[in-house]
């Protein structure tokens, strides 16, 4: 058998048209809804992301603001600069790209978002709303990844579903997600031992270790939904998951190519949580 391809550039697409729908509406009461993109130092994959952002920011008609900053600017001049968004009522998304550098400490910096413009959904106030099942800003990569399976058609209710990676930005807000869907969720970690022995349980297999192409065809059950939420450059100059797509693609039901899967969805649904942003500033 041969998988499914879900086609993440495609449904980025259909997911767009319809929160442009909800933008234009804001438009038409004169709430342009707007995201400022904050990025500190130089790492050219993260300029790859940001400029994806503002592309998409701009292909809704919404206002995008890129703030790049020095890789030697200071703790407070980056806090400063995140108070000075956080009042602006021009936005009404913000977020600074990870990771920072060094010498910033990254839990300050997510602390000092406005938890109502949070759109990443970092801040500890958005991630206890999330665990708690009251979501206001669910993170963008598991948010586009439940999104995809949904307009995929994979039923989640009473499926098992394993996350390979325990990450706050990924892997244990995809556990709560499908939790809140009603799947059985088991979370694995790099740590698990047998890790086979889970992964060829699940229904539906997240995958988002960071490790390229490491689970392969022999781990995964016959007809699963496989979401690869890697992104690795190879030495190649190409991307390649951390699913091997190859052996994979011959056992699952559906999976996400890398790229063109996961990675479309999650500049899409940072679009619509800032929309969304915009319609509750808005009252709506
Ligand atoms: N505060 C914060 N929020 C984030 O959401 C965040 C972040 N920091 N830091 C980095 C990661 C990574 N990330 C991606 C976004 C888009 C693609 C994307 O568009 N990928 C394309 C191709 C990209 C390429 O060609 O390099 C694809 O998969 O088809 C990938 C990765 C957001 N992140
Ligand atoms: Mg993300």
């Amino acid at each position: 058998m041969t998988a499914r391809i879900i086609d993440g550039k495609a449904i980025a697409q259909e997911v767009r048209a319809e929160w442009k729908i909800r933008a234009d509406a804001l438009k038409a009461r004169g709430i342009t809804p707007g995201l400022a993109v904050i990025i500190v130092g130089e790492d050219p994959a993260s300029k790859v992301y940001v400029a994806n952002k503002v592309k998409a920011c701009a292909e809704l008609g919404l206002h995008s603001e890129h703030i790049a900053l020095p890789a030697d600017t200071s703790e407070a001049a980056l806090l400063a600069k995140i108070a000075e968004l956080n009042a602006d009522p021009k936005i009404h998304g913000l977020l600074v790209q990870l990771p920072v550098p060094k010498h910033i400490d990254g839990d300050k910096v997510l602390n000092a978002i406005s938890p109502d413009k949070d759109v990443d959904g970092f801040h500890p106030i958005n991630v206890g709303a999330l665990a708690t099942g009251n979501m206001r800003f669910a993170p963008c990569t598991p948010y586009g990844s439940l999104v995809l399976l949904q307009k995929s058609g994979v039923s989640i209710e009473g499926k098992h579903a394993v996350v390979v990676g325990r990450s706050n930005i990924v892997g244990k807000p995809m556990a709560l997600l499908l939790l809140q869907h009603n799947a059985t969720v088991t979370i694995c970690t790099s740590k698990t031992v047998d890790l086979a022995k889970y992964t060829r349980d699940a229904d539906i297999l997240v995958v988002a270790t960071g490790r390229p192409k490491m689970i392969t065809g022999d781990m995964i059950k016959l007809g699963a939904a496989v979401i690869d939420v890697g992104i690795n450059r190879m030495a190649d100059g190409k991307l390649c998951g951390d699913v091997d797509f190859e052996s994979a693609k011959e056992v699952a039901g559906w999976i996400t190519p890398v790229p063109g899967g996961v990675g479309p969805m999650t500049i899409t649904m940072l679009v619509a949580n800032t929309v969304q942003s915009a319609e509750r500033s808005a009252g709506i």
